[in-house]
This record gives C-alpha cells, sequence and structure tokens, in this order.
C-alpha cells in the first residue's frame, strides 16, 4: 500500500512532521466505513524504530547498511494493507527513485514531504539536541555539516519525487488531508497505479540486462552526439530517437558529453537491479534524461 518518504536536512524536524502524519491517518483509518481503508494500518520507518544511531552517517559503510536496512523494512511492508511513512533524511535522490519504483511495481502510490526548515534553524534544533542527552537525535557538528552538504533537494518535476509536498517549520501541520488524497484517494476510493511497463518486477532478471541496458543507453547518447554535432553553438532542441516514442529534450544551457555521460551511469546504477522490459529502457532513459535537463533549464 502506499509510500509516504519524508526528507529532509538532519534534525529539521522529520520525526515530529512523521509522528503528526501517522496520528492523522490513523485517525482517517478509524472513522472510515469504508472495509478498503479501516483495515489498513500505518507503519511508521525511522532511525529509532530501526534501531539506528546517529553515528551511523560518520562514515560511509555503516551509511550504507543503515539505508539499506530502511530499504528493507519498507520492502517489506509497502505489499501489506499498510500506509508506510519513510522518515528518514532520504536525501540522496537515487535513493528515493529506488523507492519509488518498489511503491509503482506494486501498483501503488507514493509522495514526498520535503521538511524545508531552513539550515541555521536546523543548526540550532541540532545543538539544543545535542545538549540533551534525554532525547533522541543530534548529529556531531562534523556529520550535520556533511549531511546539509550532500543533500539533494527533492524537485516535484521529477516522477520519483512528486508528489511533494513541502512543510515549513511555522506550519502547524502538513497538509493532512492533501497528503492521504495523493496516497489512498478521496470518497473511500483507494488508489491503484498503473503499473509501468518498465517497473514490473518479473521474477528472474534476464542475464544480459547490463548489456541491454550499457547498449541501449550508449546508443541515445550517441543519437543525441550526433545531433549536437550537426547543431554546433545552438544549445537546446529536440532529438528525435529511432524506435523510441519519447523525444530528448535538450535543455538550453549546453550538456557536455561528460555529464551526458555521468547522466548514463547514474541511470545504468539505478536500474541494473530492476527487472525491466528491454523494449522499454530506450523511452525509460529519455524520459529520464528530459527530467534531469529540466533542473538545468
Ligand atoms: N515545526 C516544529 N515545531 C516545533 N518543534 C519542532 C518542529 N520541528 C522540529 N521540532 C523539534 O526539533 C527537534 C528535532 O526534531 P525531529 O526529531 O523531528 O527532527 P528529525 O529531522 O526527525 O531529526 P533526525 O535527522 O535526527 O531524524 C525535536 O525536539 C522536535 O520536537
Amino acid at each position: 500500500m502506499p509510500l509516504l518518504l519524508i526528507s529532509g536536512f538532519p534534525s529539521s524536524g522529520k520525526t515530529h512532521r512523521a509522528t503528526q502524519l501517522q496520528s492523522a491517518f490513523e485517525a482517517k483509518i478509524a472513522n472510515s466505513t469504508d472495509a478498503r481503508i479501516s483495515r489498513l494500518t500505518v507503519h511508521l520507518i525511522n532511525d529509532e524504530s530501526l534501531g539506528l544511531s546517529r553515528e551511523v552517517y560518520h562514515s560511509a559503510r555503516p551509511e550504507k547498511d543503515a539505508r539499506a536496512a530502511e530499504y528493507s523494512a519498507v520492502k517489506r511492508v509497502l505489499g501489506k494493507d499498510a500506509v508506510v511513512i519513510a522518515d528518514s533524511l532520504n536525501y540522496i535522490k537515487g535513493f528515493r527513485y529506488q523507492l519509488y519504483c518498489e511503491a509503482k511495481a506494486l501498483q501503488t502510490p507514493s509522495c514526498v514531504v520535503h521538511v524545508g526548515t531552513p539550515e541555521e534553524k536546523c543548526r540550532e534544533l541540532n545543538n539544543t539536541l545535542l545538549n540533551d542527552p534525554s532525547k533522541p537525535g543530534g548529529y556531531v557538528e562534523e556529520d550535520f555539516d556533511n549531511l546539509v552538504f550532500r543533500y539533494e533537494e527533492p524537485n516535484g518535476m521529477t516522477r520519483w519525487d512528486s508528489p511533494l509536498f513541502t512543510v515549513l517549520y511555522d506550519d502547524e501541520n502538513p497538509p493532512i488531508d492533501e497528503i492521504w488524497d495523493a496516497l489512498v484517494g478521496s470518497d473511500g476510493k483507494v488508489k491503484v497505479v498503473k503499473p509501468n511497463a518498465a517497473t514490473v518486477l518479473t521474477p528472474a532478471a534476464p542475464s544480459n540486462l547490463l548489456y541491454e541496458l550499457n547498449k541501449t543507453t550508449s546508443a541515445v547518447l550517441a543519437t543525441i552526439a550526433s545531433y549536437q554535432t550537426n547543431h554546433p553553438g545552438e544549445p537546446g532542441g529536440k532529438v528525435t530517437v529511432p524506435n523510441c516514442s519519447v523525444a530528448v529534450e535538450l535543455p538550453a544551457t549546453t550538456v557536455t558529453s561528460p555529464q551526458l555521460q555521468r547522466l548514463r551511469r547514474s541511470f545504468v546504477a539505478l536500474n541494473r537491479q530492476y527487472n525491466l522490459e528491454p523494449a522499454r529502457l530506450k523511452s525509460l532513459f529519455v524520459e529520464y534524461l528530459n527530467d534531469e535537463f529540466l533542473k538545468l533549464g
């Protein structure tokens, strides 16, 4: 069932918002006369529920393990009659993308709540937590700075970060009804997301998937390179890709070959674990590029 991803700076108030949403959702479920809704439960997954300390963010390996723990915890409950609130930093775009794919593969909606507390306020809250051993949380300064530096802000223009709700520190409550509507639907209609051919998980990944991913994405880059060669000094433009229903929409700024290669590599890394339909690879990559180009302007 639906997935709500919370994302925000360290000590920004993510758990504060997650518990507000959890209580509000539980009240809606308790008051519903629709059996499809009244059987739902709300699962809050965060560092506390997973027994993780903030120290995991001090070095790469434990942090990676912590993310893997969150990922499996979300996956474990996602298919059940549950509304899952993933209340963690969720600061890496690729990680949010993977969770989005998990939800989509189960034909269930997802959305992102960005806790938009400014950095200086987060620092103040963080210092208060550090000085109060009776409360959980608080990051040592070096980890706090590092996490803020690496934070990849959600972008509502991308499919995996939308719908996106931003909650400011002074907002008394998040937009609960709108979020509920995005996840569960109004008027007792439980939402079902149309599966995307690309994200339906099939039992066994084709063994040549990595080969196909590399071949297809390289072919798309070759088409873009040839377009750029034929249109020197002209950024922007629409590139028709052979045998693909979607065209590449180049941004107004010039995209260099290393930039394109970087995007290609991240697409391959993100998707190599999914059993993607080879026929959909090309359009999926083009859609991914277009999403990324939108950010370049
Ligand atoms: N909007 C707010 N209004 C009042 N208090 C808040 C608000 N946001 C956060 N706080 C307080 O700030 C502290 C940190 O909040 P919280 O634990 O929710 O942050 P977090 O983002 O979940 O932290 P972490 O990054 O460690 O998971 C808590 O004491 C919380 O009560």
